[in-house]
């Protein structure tokens, strides 16, 4: 027994430190030229090679090989992955059979600081916990609540930081700034506290950063055979050592939340309606399955909102029409406003949009899917194999195979989307005459997920996103520096590894009345 775990040892560590090697060499020749499958290695020397330009580069591999394949890892890993972004696998991995697809037990220890939580867990677990989230994600007053931390943080926080921007005309990190606006409107309905990352002190961003670890090192431990991660954890080296500091993080900033609502004494109260107020005194939920359900929540709206409105703005700053075409759709909002008001006339103020004021505008909702077709917030999505199973293209998968289907090259498909698939066109969202959003089935659209498994916060995200779009939109110009290298970080989230620099304008004589 000590032999074989010696010799694992030894495996894992061979296979470390040629993964090691191989990396080193393709981040100095830039290449992604590797072929999918080498003899006893399997896909990883490739999959190492081309780490620097994953989501591309899987996009390429999935492109010409009719959008699937199966490939292996490391001899010795025992590793088999079916890699996918055919719409007919996706319906049948994520609809129709479904039960043969769990995210599986391995999902649970790969993101361990959300372990039991919904997003970790399949079966039984799932559909109660399931449920219950879907009660609380869909009663009015936390939808309410929801919507106005994302607007009173837009009023406050959003537009005093972008006038005092454009009034000293200094550029700033975009992606910073709507990380932390993304962190507050998401942490304030949670706990009923607000953690003020988007204040005039702009203080550090501990938690944010760490959460951004976890996903980063979630997806390197998804793709390496568990044995390399494990053995780096047990060493405590590498990016193990940092998401491990990046845990202790997390759990002290939601301990410090849950003191500060304490002293706000709200369990007293009988209307409370924060998050934590619906779990608080239930006996399942332990104080580790409380603290890994709140950290779901604050993944759920922050890492996706966060990462997917840098995106957008990125789109809009190379597609003014788009921009003119939003605020025409604007312009009768804000004119009906000036109507009802009876004290001023003044056009160039700054306009805040209600959510109510948003919920019929169809052209902006489409520019901000159209920007989730390109760049989806969760890049790739991990099963696993029950049972042995046919694909509909045709493709074997065994039980226990890793399943990797990938909502970034589905997004890029030819056959799926059309020869102008790289052009940021909202149109495509839109019926003929350009009033009502067409619809897309979600296994051609996996942004949100599809299935059971569907997103449950989609339309309080879509209204968040618009609350936020609309007003930056409305009242300033954007322009994105130039000379940036713009490209996805290496993680399960879809966020810019160098940020995005722009400078913004206020605009001025915004309506002609
Ligand atoms: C742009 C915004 C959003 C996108 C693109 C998005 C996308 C997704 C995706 C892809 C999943 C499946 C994750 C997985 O199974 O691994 C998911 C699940 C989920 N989302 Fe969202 N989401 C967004 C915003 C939100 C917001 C704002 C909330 C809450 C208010 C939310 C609540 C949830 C929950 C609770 C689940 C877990 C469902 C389950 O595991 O069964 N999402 N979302």
């Amino acid at each position: 027994m000590a032999f074989y775990a010696f010799q694992g040892f030894i495996i894992t560590l061979l296979v470390l430190l040629l993964t090691l090697h191989i990396l080193v060499k393709s981040r100095r020749s830039k290449s992604s030229s590797f072929p999918v499958d080498w003899p006893i290695l399997g896909m990883l020397p490739s999959l190492v090679g081309n780490l620097h330009n994953l989501q591309e580069y899987v996009t390429d591999v999935l492109a010409t090989s009719s959008s699937s394949l199966l490939a292996h890892g490391p001899l010795a890993s025992g590793m088999r992955l079916f890699v996918t972004c055919d719409p007919e696998n996706i319906r049948h991995i994520f609809t129709t059979n479904h039960a043969n697809y769990p995210k599986g037990e391995d999902f649970g220890e790969i993101f361990d600081i959300m372990q039991g939580s919904l997003f970790t867990v399949d079966g039984e677990s799932c559909r109660r916990q399931r449920g219950r989230m879907k009660s609380i994600l869909s009663n009015p007053r936390m939808i309410s609540l929801m919507s106005s931390c994302s607007l009173e943080k837009v009023a406050k926080g959003l537009v005093p930081f972008l006038t005092r921007m454009a009034t000293t005309r200094t550029a700033f990190d975009l992606q910073d700034l709507i990380a932390r606006f993304a962190f507050d409107f998401t942490v304030m309905p949670i706990f009923s506290v607000d953690p003020g990352l988007l204040s005039s002190e702009m203080p550090p961003m501990d938690a944010a950063e760490a959460m951004d670890m976890v996903m980063a090192v979630g997806l390197l431990r998804q793709v390496m055979p568990a044995s390399c991660w494990k053995l780096m954890r047990w060493l405590n080296t590498g990016p193990e050592k940092k998401l491990a500091a990046g845990h202790s993080t997390l759990y002290r900033f939601v301990m410090e939340m849950m003191e500060k609502r304490k002293a706000k004494n709200l369990d007293k109260e009988q209307d409370t309606v924060d998050v934590v107020s619906s779990y608080i005194h239930d006996p399942e939920f332990n104080d580790d399955l409380l603290r890994a359900t709140l950290i779901l929540y604050m993944v759920a709206g922050r890492d996706t909102i966060g990462s997917s409105l840098p995106w957008f703005f990125y789109n809009l700053a190379k597609n003014s029409h788009v921009v003119s075409a939003i605020r025409k759709e604007l312009t009768p909002v804000v004119l009906s406003r000036k109507h009802a008001a009876t004290t001023s006339n003044d056009t160039n103020t700054i306009v805040v949009f209600e959510p109510e004021d948003l919920k019929a505008l169809v052209y902006l909702q489409a520019a901000l899917l159209e920007s989730l077709r390109l760049y989806p917030p969760g890049p790739i999505v991990r099963k696993t194999v029950l049972k042995d199973d046919v694909m509909p293209s045709g493709h074997e998968v065994r039980s226990g195979d890793t399943v990797l289907i990938s909502p970034y090259a589905l997004g890029r498909m030819e056959s799926v989307w059309g020869k102008d698939w790289r052009d940021y066109r909202p149109e495509r969202w839109l019926s003929d005459n350009g009033l009502k959003l067409r619809y897309v089935p979600s296994h051609k659209f996996l942004a949100f997920n599809s299935g059971p498994r569907m997103c449950i916060g989609k339309d309080i995200a879509i209204m968040q996103m618009k609350i936020a779009a609309a007003a930056i939109v409305w009242n300033f110009d954007m322009e994105v520096l130039g000379k940036q290298t713009i490209e996805p970080k290496l993680s399960c989230l879809l966020q810019m590894k160098n940020g995005l620099m722009v400078t913004v304008n206020k605009r001025e004589e915004i309506i002609q009345v």
